[in-house]
């Protein structure tokens, strides 16, 4: 059995992000949201793009306006006005002053805005009753962001800032890695669809349900390809089908001991090398993953827990970083939590625990999830915001000692 360590750089190392010019497609702005970057974002725009003012009130020399205050104010003759969006037509000379609006064009011979409670208007006259700063609330062409410098690095994951900001650069198609494929299927003679009438000895495949969500929330496409029986042809076929199309693939069930668990044995028949046969993991233990030129297998346990509590911790890294994310943005985060009961474990194997990780009078909180913490015990998994860690040798974490904890 590997420790979860091992077995997690083990599965990166695996994993060769999406990089070629056949992986990049262009999507519209609107579509961006939750892509990744594959280019860098260059505008060839300044921000601001011209010198313009942060507030409604008047644009000044400050020379003509130094050591004002409301017992000596200066009075400056008002030349023109200037709304957002127009174009000043004059010049500032000594003793005038232009009516300006927030992020309007600065005139020239201005250097300074003074803001509307400063002043009192008088017909063409403006009265300036505080002298502020030289250079207040003028935002200088360029002061934010240079045209021609780096604006958005490849690699990151858009979101709605970034769409601002690919929008306001006017970045209207968004060269973007293609969507990882990941195909999914369950394994076992004992599944019927969720649909289907329940026969004795039967269960219905929730795994492949949860798992096509969970890809689905990741942004990936998911290709999900059913059950398929205990039948080591029917497996070979869908397996060959899988690795063909997907970049990774999802099973779960036949990866134990049993006499029905075939996973193994079709993979090395395929020609796949095997790198992780059992992790020190609980749930989860019997994972199992090998490599194909172009894809990477995962043989996950049937349980449902294990199912998804090994695609939580492994491979949902995998994804990220095949996605193309930088190695920051892939690798898992824990999160140290206050537990509020008592965590227990065997101690022999790391253990993930399953319950709602919140924030409670400012602090990280974890609540285990009530019931029977059992790999075959879905129904308690609901809700699920948290997993938190036991390590191995470590039988419990007392009521109100911290813990670290997986978010899902
Ligand atoms: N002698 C041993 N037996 C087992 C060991 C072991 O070390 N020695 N490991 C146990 C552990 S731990 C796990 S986890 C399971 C993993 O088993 P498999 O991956 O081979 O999965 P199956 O045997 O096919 O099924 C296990 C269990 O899960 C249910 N299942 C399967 N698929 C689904 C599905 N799509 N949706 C819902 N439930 C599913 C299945 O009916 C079984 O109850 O092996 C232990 N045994
Ligand atoms: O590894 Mo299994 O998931 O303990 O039940
Ligand atoms: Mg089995």
């Amino acid at each position: 059995m590997l420790p979860v360590d091992q077995a997690e750089s083990i599965i990166l190392d695996l994993i060769q992000p999406l990089k070629s010019p056949s992986d990049i497609e262009t999507v519209d702005l609107q579509d961006a949201i939750g892509r990744v970057l594959a280019s860098p974002a260059i505008s060839s725009l300044d921000f601001p793009h011209w010198d313009n003012s942060a507030m409604d009130g008047y644009a000044v020399r400050y020379a003509d306006i130094e050591g004002c205050t409301s017992d000596h104010p200066q009075t400056l003759e008002i030349i023109e006005e200037i709304p957002a969006g127009s174009q000043p037509q004059y010049t500032l000379q000594p003793g005038e002053a232009a009516r300006i609006f927030t992020g309007a064009c600065l005139p020239e011979g201005a250097d300074t805005i003074v803001m509307q409670e400063d002043t009192q208007r008088q017909g063409n006259q403006v009265k300036i009753f505080n002298c502020p700063q030289p250079q207040a609330f003028v935002r200088r062409q360029g002061s934010f962001y240079k045209a021609g410098d780096l604006l958005l690095t490849p690699g990151i994951l858009l979101d709605a800032p970034d769409i601002a900001v690919l929008a306001a650069s006017q970045c209207v198609k968004v060269p973007v890695f293609r969507r990882v494929k990941v195909a999914i299927f369950s394994t076992g003679d004992e599944l019927v669809t969720p649909d289907q009438l329940l026969g004795p000895g039967q269960l219905v495949d929730s795994n492949s349900y949860a798992l096509t969500a969970l890809m689905f929330k990741m942004g990936v496409k998911p290709i999900n390809l059913g059950i398929v029986t205990d039948d080591p042809q029917a497996l070979k076929q869908t397996i060959s089908q899988a690795i063909s199309e997907a970049d990774l693939v999802l099973s779960t069930g036949g990866v134990s001991v049993g006499d029905y668990d075939y996973i193994e044995q079709i993979l090395t028949e395929l020609g796949g090398k095997i790198h992780i046969q059992s992790v020190a993991i609980q749930p989860g233990k019997p994972l199992t993953v090998a490599k194909f030129p172009h894809c990477v297998y995962f043989g996950l346990p049937g349980n449902p827990v294990s199912a998804l509590v090994t695609c939580w911790r492994f491979i949902l890294p995998a994804i990220r970083k095949l996605s193309g994310l930088k190695s920051e943005d892939y690798q898992p985060v824990f999160i140290k939590a206050r537990s509020q009961s008592l965590l227990q474990s065997k101690g022999k194997r790391e253990t993930y625990l399953w319950g709602k990780l919140s924030v409670i009078n400012g602090e990280y909180s974890f609540q285990l999830a009530p019931g029977t913490h059992n790999s075959a015990n879905l129904v308690n998994l609901a809700q699920t915001t948290g997993l938190a860690v036991l390590p191995i040798n470590c039988t419990q974490i007392q009521a109100g000692d911290f813990v670290n904890v997986l978010p899902v």
